[in-house]
């Protein structure tokens, strides 16, 4: 049933088209369906309406005053892409909304058009809408059940962090998170956002310290023209995480200060501002106060960004955490390789104790992904590749990868980032499994 419910809320049509003769004429088509409809002259108006939770569709007239249908429509999927968006065309507007229907929309209307023609589309759009909706709930509900994205740990400090979390949450602010790298700082950000009251709506990370080398500034801000709205507007009415903000090159740190401090945002080569409902969490390794007395970072950004400070403490001020992080790990680990969760042995279990950590969480998973696959050292104990399991190949498969693509670079980072094509913080995270030393590379000894 088209009209039927999601979430508790009732489906209905957006329409928008500044003619009212027809603006009323489709709406009565509509509502004697039985499709709840609700119409508005101006596009503006029916953007304010809409959200990331939606329960609808919009069917848009192309040509209206202000802004035509196929900009409404980039609006839309600005908010979320899966808004269905039906376009009516006038003569001579084929080609554009053949172009919209590439980029995404639902399906467009050539006028003139039977009433019933356009009804059998928007129920099918209603429909789809609705299943994505649902899935998107129960998705959410299963993740809440399973307890996932746990922030593990039960020494005092991080007791005293998961309630700050949880309090700083829901309180909407910006947040400024302070951790050396692996402590958990993503997590933390990322909790922030699913512990608040926009936790529907998409929580958008951003690696500052690789823009602009796999981000592009448009990309990142949008191209007034473009076919992409920017990664910030797709995070509206969400989170933007700025990931490792303290390594932001100062040239794109102006144009971020717009975004934290007017909440809006110009694309590039455009002249117009969008306004933007966001939180920002940004994370740190450095101290900033130091990095602005050292004119890499702009005080009145750290200004912005600093409403609230959390520090996730490194693992050493937090050692007692170690043998439970290290379990959870394992058990996952285990999991993802198909694999019996192994036995501690003595040679583990001293090196939990003693050592150091200085690569905090990450360094205690990608120990226990080790462990979990038999090789606690480097390199030592598997067979030949025929008696490895798939998951296992595949780990040697991109562990054989990075190395080569890291020796055909002469060990540079950013070179192996563009062949690789996976974000820095993955790259860092999967050399650290492997085990790879990057300076090996960087002497040329491959
Ligand atoms: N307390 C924790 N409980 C469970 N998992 C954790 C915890 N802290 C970190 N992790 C996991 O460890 C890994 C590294 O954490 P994360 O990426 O959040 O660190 P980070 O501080 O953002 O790192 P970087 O400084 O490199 O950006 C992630 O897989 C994360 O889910």
């Amino acid at each position: 049933m088209a009209s039927g419910k999601s979430a508790g809320a009732t489906m209905r049509v957006l329409l928008v088209d500044d003619d009212t003769t027809l603006r009323g004429a489709l709406a009565q088509s509509f509502e004697l369906a039985g499709i709840e409809v609700e119409p508005h002259a101006d596009p503006q108006g029916a953007l304010a309406t809409i959200d990331a939770d939606f329960a609808g569709m919009v069917v848009t007239d192309i040509r209206m005053p202000g802004m035509d249908g196929t900009e409404l429509f980039r609006r839309i999927a600005a908010i979320d892409a899966d808004i269905p968006v039906i376009l009516m065309t006038g003569h001579g507007d084929v080609p554009m909304a053949v172009a919209a229907l590439k980029q995404g929309a639902f399906d467009f209307v050539a006028k003139p058009f039977a009433a019933d023609h356009l009804i059998a589309s928007a129920q099918r759009a209603l429909e789809m809408r609705r299943l994505v909706l649902e899935n998107r709930r129960l998705r959410l509900a299963a993740e809440e059940a399973q307890g996932a994205y746990p922030l593990i740990g039960e020494t005092p400090v991080m007791m005293r962090l998961r309630d700050m979390v949880r309090q700083v949450a829901q309180a909407d602010v910006d947040v400024l998170i302070e951790g050396e790298t692996g402590t958990g700082k993503e997590l933390v950000a990322l909790l922030l956002h699913r512990w608040s009251a926009r936790r529907t709506r998409p929580f958008v990370a951003v690696d500052c310290a690789a823009l602009p080398e796999t981000i592009a500034e448009g990309e990142l801000f949008g191209q007034a023209h473009g076919r992409t709205p920017g990664r910030i507007m797709a995070a509206n009415r969400g989170t933007l995480f700025l990931d490792e903000v303290d390594s932001m090159a100062l040239a794109l740190q102006g144009r971020m200060l717009r975004v934290v401090e007017e909440r809006e945002v110009r694309a590039i080569g455009a002249e117009e501002r969008q306004m933007l409902d966001l939180r920002i969490v940004a994370a740190a390794k450095s101290d900033l106060a130091g990095a602005v007395a050292e004119g890499r970072f702009r005080a009145d950004l750290l200004y912005r960004l600093d409403a609230v400070r959390l520090r996730v403490p490194p693992l050493r001020e937090r050692r007692a955490d170690v043998p439970l992080l290290f379990a959870h790990f394992l058990r996952e680990a285990a999991e993802r390789f198909g694999r019996e969760v192994p036995m501690i042995d003595a040679d583990v279990e001293a090196r939990l104790l003693s050592h150091d950590w200085p690569g905090n969480v990450r360094e205690v998973r990608n120990y226990a992904g080790r462990v979990a696959l038999g090789l606690p050292g480097e390199g030592s104990g598997v067979g030949s590749d025929g008696s490895l399991s798939l998951p296992e190949r595949v780990e040697r498969f991109e562990g054989a990868t990075i190395r080569a693509a890291l020796e055909e670079g002469g060990g540079d980072v950013r070179a192996a980032l563009v062949t690789l094509g996976i974000p820095r913080k993955t790259f860092y995270d999967k050399i650290q499994r492997h085990g790879i030393d990057l300076n090996a590379y960087r002497q040329g000894r491959g």
